[in-house]
């Protein structure tokens, strides 16, 4: 097989040789034959063949001939041969480990297209590398964008989230906001007193109207007060802007009940005051006035306290005597609709004088047409005082009540027209407080002037009104229930 193949490929040599002037041709392990102009020459296996026109210098490559160009790997070495070169050819390429009759000739129809698809390949290989950058190009666009979109999306969510979230927060932070500020609420400002000066202050009917105006002057003047009321007449919201004060206390009490507790002074003004509030309950005005004064004076008497009794001028009664002094016993009718209040007051203040160690302040009711602060400082000054008996805390300034009523239309601006009803029983035709004792021992008397203190009096009682009208409950009518096919009304 092998001599066969051989002598084959010695016929096709000299053919080609015979034709083609140049042309070389090697086998590996076997003898060449070259044609020169001098006639066909031999070689022995494995010799090197110049082509005449190459050798020395270097030439261009006879077409046609069985070179290898710019992609040959010379041996033992890598390195690229320039384009163009002469190439060394031999009949086996040591290090090529190529098998004799495998290398070194190329069939013919191979020498034409082998550059081209080389060139070919080269350009694929320029393209493939340009292609694959811009597809790596592209991915790392594309990722990038992906990553940039992800984000905005993951923004765009954050911010809806975070609007939701600000949405469903906002109505409680502005409840927080209320919260706070009725925590930090501002409180009137009040003085420093130190220990030794503060006083430990018990003001029952302390959320009535004379009670409250009480607190706020002690309250301001740096001393701890418990408010002790059963909220008959007086309201939560007359002392409210003190609730939560370090100095105040609030205690929802009856003083019909003991009280318990440690104080140093006692200002006990429990006792509904307008007609009728006393005329509503009158046994319950009694037992208010009776055991609840009995009660204060004994808890006065436990703690060592001192107490002052806010009476009335009503102890009075119809008096025959005018002015009154604080000698005057009084003109009272002991079975009339005001007798609850007028005895009731006078029974508390025997109690007080059974008692051997009271002090006693008349007060007054705002018919009696004294301004509550002028009565508050009244008060205070008498409880600090050396006085133990009744003292007249009003003012002597006497008007009729037809004119105290225009007074009042004139300030008010009112076009209502003023009515005469029939008389109340048992009232008093004459009041005039004689205060010369109590200018006399407590250097105190009214300082503010009649229609001064009108005009305050209107302004509070326009705001209470306001509030009233704005606080109305008014119970919604309920359905009427159906039963058995019946209307039935609870
Ligand atoms: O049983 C009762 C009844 C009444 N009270 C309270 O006593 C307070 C009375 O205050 P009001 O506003 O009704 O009346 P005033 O402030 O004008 O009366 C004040 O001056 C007149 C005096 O005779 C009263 O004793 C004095 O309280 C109210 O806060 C009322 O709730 C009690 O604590 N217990």
């Amino acid at each position: 097989m092998m001599r066969r193949h051989e002598e084959a490929f010695r016929m096709h040599c000299r053919k080609r040789s015979a034709t083609q002037l140049g042309h070389a041709c090697v086998h590996p392990g076997l003898s060449a034959t070259t044609r020169s102009p001098t006639g066909l020459r031999s070689h022995p296996p494995g010799a090197t063949i110049r082509h005449p026109a190459a050798s020395p210098l270097p030439s261009p490559q006879p077409r046609g001939a069985c070179a290898m160009t710019a992609v040959g790997r010379q041996s033992g070495g890598r390195g690229r041969r320039a384009r163009g070169a002469p190439l060394r050819l031999r009949g086996r390429f040591p290090g090529s480990g190529a098998e004799p009759g495998r290398a070194g000739c190329v069939p013919p129809g191979m020498v034409s297209k082998g550059p081209l698809l080389r060139l070919l390949t080269a350009i694929n290989r320029r393209r493939m590398k340009l292609l694959t950058g811009l597809a790596f190009v592209a991915y790392v666009a594309s990722v990038w964008g992906n990553f940039v979109n992800m984000r905005s999306l993951q923004e765009n969510g954050d911010q809806k989230v975070e609007s939701k979230i600000e949405e469903a927060v906002a109505p409680l932070r502005e409840k927080i906001r209320d919260l706070e500020k009725s925590f930090t609420q501002k409180y009137p400002p009040v003085k420093f007193l130190s220990e030794k000066d503060r006083k430990r202050i018990l003001i029952t009917g302390g959320a009535g109207f004379v009670g409250s105006h009480l607190t706020d002057k002690l309250m301001m003047d740096g001393h701890e007060v418990t408010v002790v009321d059963n909220f008959f007449t007086g309201r939560k919201r007359n002392v409210e802007h003190w609730i939560g004060h370090e100095n105040f206390e609030l205690i929802n009490h009856d003083v019909v009940e003991p009280l318990y507790i440690e104080v140093d002074q006692i200002y006990h003004l429990a006792s509904p005051a307008s007609p009728p509030n006393y005329m509503y309950n009158p046994i319950k005005t009694l037992k208010t006035n009776t055991i609840g004064t009995l009660n204060m004076l004994g808890l006065a008497k436990r703690v060592g306290a001192r107490l002052l009794l806010a009476s009335t001028s009503e102890v009075y009664g119809d008096p025959e005597v005018h002015p009154q002094n604080e000698d005057y016993w009084g003109h009272v009718n002991p079975i009339g609709p005001r007798a609850c209040y007028d005895e009731g007051k006078r029974v508390a203040e025997t109690m007080c004088y059974a008692y051997m160690k009271q002090v006693y302040g008349p007060g007054t009711q705002t018919r009696a047409f004294q301004y509550v602060s002028d009565l508050v400082n009244g008060l205070v000054a008498l409880m600090n005082s050396n006085v133990s008996s009744p003292v007249n805390l009003g003012n002597p300034e006497e008007h009729t009540i037809l004119e105290f009523a225009q007074l009042i239309k004139k300030l008010v601006g009112s076009e209502s027209e003023i009515q005469f009803l029939s008389e109340a029983q048992d009232d008093p035709q004459k009041r005039k407080p004689d205060i010369r004792k109590a200018k006399l021992l407590l250097g105190w008397e009214p300082v503010v002037p009649l229609e001064e203190g009108l005009n305050k009096a209107i302004h509070y009682f326009r705001k209470e009104l306001e509030y009233q009208a704005n606080n109305q409950y008014i119970p919604k009518p309920k359905p009427a229930r159906m039963k058995k096919g019946r209307t039935r009304h609870n």
